[in-house]
């Protein structure tokens, strides 16, 4: 029998406690790959070794630090930024082919009304003037918000159904894969190891000021593990503990959320690319007015992202907190120059990129010990 009570879930203790250690990888300059130094048997002269910096948290957080070497990470960091403006590029010839297809409409149109009054007419050259304007903004916004690419299957929310040849995921993005699977496998505990293989990548790029809104990565069709590789800019995650509201939230049909002009009833604000997996159940996407200070409480946390850093998230951390990234310009991070003191410095974002993995099992079922916020689980008790 399912559990539903929130009284009843076992929450960690002191979840944001951490432990740290250093791993010592072996770099074989010969075949250009990633393996731990404690399962590699080879005793490669040529070999170089290279230091992450491991912080275990309570919660089920693991944030590896200076996870590839820094030449691999420059080149992996330059190819992304070439897919990007390729991407760009494609999207403006897209765009410049819709704008003509408007122009040609607007010119037919024109034509059509040619023996109409004068009145007419001009009142139709205003309407091509603002359709251009709107379509001017339109493309303006489009450049600050957050962009992605996406490779390996993806899941299409409208049919419910996974994407016909899914694009694979590119050598250059198997190798990061590669580089983390030691570290899957050692977290592993039920031995499941396919579930640890990621088979998904996510690519996006945040403009200086863009985020991402607070949200659960969905329980049936994604596995334990979500990954995310961070390029670029250092920013702060913001992490909350899933409450009863959020619930509410994930698993309410969408019109719900919103009054009759499309805006939120309630002051919290939620974006969501909701989805239907057979019920109304989804990705949830929440927005909270929380301040923007480094910490609350414990069931309010920023987390710093560096460049090059390797967050996996599992456990508790995974299927029942949301992550996010706030919009904005700065971030309050600890001035490493003081240890002594627990001072806040403000840190300029720059743009930045990141990479998610996921493991995507589109008959998944979840059996996770939080089934509040489960989509799997709440299926099962609506049966
Ligand atoms: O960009 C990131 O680091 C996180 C992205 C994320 O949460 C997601 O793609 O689900
Ligand atoms: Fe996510």
């Amino acid at each position: 029998m399912v559990n539903n009570r929130i009284e009843d879930i076992k929450w960690v203790e002191n979840p944001w406690n951490y432990s740290t250690r250093i791993n010592q990888v072996t770099i074989s300059n010969d075949n250009d790959n990633l393996s731990s130094s404690s399962s590699s048997s080879e005793d490669n002269s040529k070999s170089t070794i290279h230091e992450q910096i491991i912080k275990t948290y309570n919660n089920g957080l693991i944030i590896i630090d200076n996870f590839l070497p820094e030449d691999e990470y420059e080149k992996l960091l330059n190819k992304m930024k070439e897919e990007f403006k390729e991407k760009e590029e494609k999207d403006k010839e897209k765009e410049k082919d819709k704008e003509e297809e408007l122009d040609n409409l607007e010119i037919s149109k024109y034509k059509q009304n040619q023996n109409q009054n004068f009145n007419q007419n001009l009142e139709s050259n205003s309407n091509q003037s603002k359709t251009k304007t709107e379509t001017e903004i339109k493309s303006k916004s489009k450049s600050s918000c957050r962009k992605a690419i996406h490779y390996g299957p993806k899941y299409d929310y409208k049919t419910n159904h996974a994407t016909l040849n899914p694009i694979p995921v590119p050598k250059y993005i198997q190798h990061v894969i590669n580089s983390m699977n030691t570290h899957l496998l050692e977290l592993d505990t039920e031995n499941e190891e396919e579930n640890s293989k990621m088979n998904q990548a996510t690519l996006q790029f945040y403009p200086i000021k863009s985020g991402i809104p607070p949200h659960i990565d969905t329980h049936s069709c994604f596995s334990k593990f979500i990954i995310s590789f961070s390029l670029g800019s250092l920013i702060n995650m913001s992490f909350q503990k899933a409450n009863l509201s959020i619930a509410e939230k994930m698993f309410s049909p969408r019109r719900c959320l919103t009054n009759s002009n499309g805006n939120l009833e309630n002051s919290t604000t939620i974006t969501t690319t909701t989805t239907t997996i057979n019920k109304e159940i989804s990705n949830l996407k929440i927005e909270e007015s929380i301040p923007s200070n480094n910490q609350i409480d414990s069931t309010y946390f920023e987390i710093q992202l560096k460049s090059n850093s390797l967050c996996i998230m599992t456990n508790e951390i995974r299927f029942a907190w949301t992550h996010g990234i706030k919009s904005r310009a700065t971030d309050l991070i600890p001035n490493s120059n003081n240890k002594e003191e627990e001072e806040l410095i403000t840190s300029k974002r720059k743009e930045r990129f990141s990479i998610t993995f996921r493991k995507v099992d589109f008959n998944g079922i979840c059996n996770c010990k939080y089934p509040i916020w489960c989509d799997s689980q709440q299926q099962q008790l609506q049966k």
